[in-house]
């Protein structure tokens, strides 16, 4: 088992910038442009698109600070993706096949891994889909997330299940990266007679009233909140609702 104190960076555990670059040239030369649903969202995409997109999971999985220098960080990242109108069905092809990719660039394959890049994966896809809805107004000037091994390198303790805007153990929940994922499109518009989901300042104004909500079950109202994603929004507001 790997001690926490010599625990390598995801990033350098699967080879560093050379091998994201072969995963990104493979997924977008190999599987995108024979993929009805993502080839025609690419078809126009810049030649150096996969080595910007290799960057920034690069930056994500703890290697260095490269999109934020050079490609302009999080804003760029997000802006990218706005309008978009992506579809779930779009959203769970992109994400099979950079698994798949990734078996072919010989990215590591040890549970541990596979567990860490799966999840950045489908956390990082469902965001796009998101922020790719019409109207979307995502916040644009944060920083890019940060990945780490999560629940998945020590022996795992309790349940590896993420829970959607996922959350690891000694990382503090923010509103940034952890509640507002949690609100999607739909939820935000149709509370926004009363508040914006999407604003820090007007859920924690509103949080024991949102909380009350959704420990209910009332809202949002096609379908309750799993306990965990409920139990998460509990926890940030106990620990002080970081922004
Ligand atoms: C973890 C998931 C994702 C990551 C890390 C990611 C990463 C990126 C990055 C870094 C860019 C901007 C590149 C640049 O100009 O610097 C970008 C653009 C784009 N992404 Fe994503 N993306 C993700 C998910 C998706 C999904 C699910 C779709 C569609 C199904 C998608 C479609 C696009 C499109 C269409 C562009 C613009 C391409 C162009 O330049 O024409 N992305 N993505």
């Amino acid at each position: 088992m790997i001690m926490e104190n010599q625990k390598p960076t995801l990033y350098e555990w699967m080879g560093g910038l050379p091998a994201l670059i072969r995963l990104t040239h493979i997924f977008y030369e190999k599987y995108v442009p024979q993929d009805e649903l993502l080839a025609p969202l690419f078809a126009g995409m810049a030649p150096d698109h996969p080595e910007r997109v290799a960057t920034w999971l690069g930056e994500v999985f703890g290697g260095p600070e490269a999109y934020t220098e050079r490609y302009g960080g999080h804003a760029h990242m997000i802006s990218r993706h706005l309008d978009k109108g992506l579809s779930e069905e779009q959203r769970a092809r992109w994400a099979s096949l950079i698994c798949q990719a990734a078996d072919d660039a010989g990215l590591p394959t040890d549970h541990a891994f596979r567990a860490a890049f799966v999840s950045y994966i489908e956390w990082g896809t469902h965001l796009a889909v998101t922020y790719s809805a019409p109207g979307a107004n995502p916040p644009l000037h944060q920083p890019v997330p940060h990945w780490d091994w999560g629940e998945a390198l020590p022996e795992p303790t309790g349940s590896s299940q993420e829970t959607k805007g996922q959350k690891r153990s000694n990382e503090p929940i923010t509103f940034t990266q952890h509640i507002q994922p949690l609100f999607r499109a739909k939820d935000r518009q149709s509370m926004q007679w009363a508040f914006d989901l999407w604003s820090y300042e007007d859920v924690t104004r509103h949080a024991q009233g949102i909380f009350h909500r959704l420990q209910q079950g009332s809202m949002p109202c096609d379908g309750t909140w799993p306990h965990e994603q409920v139990e998460l929004f509990q926890r940030w507001m106990t620990s002080g609702m970081a922004r």
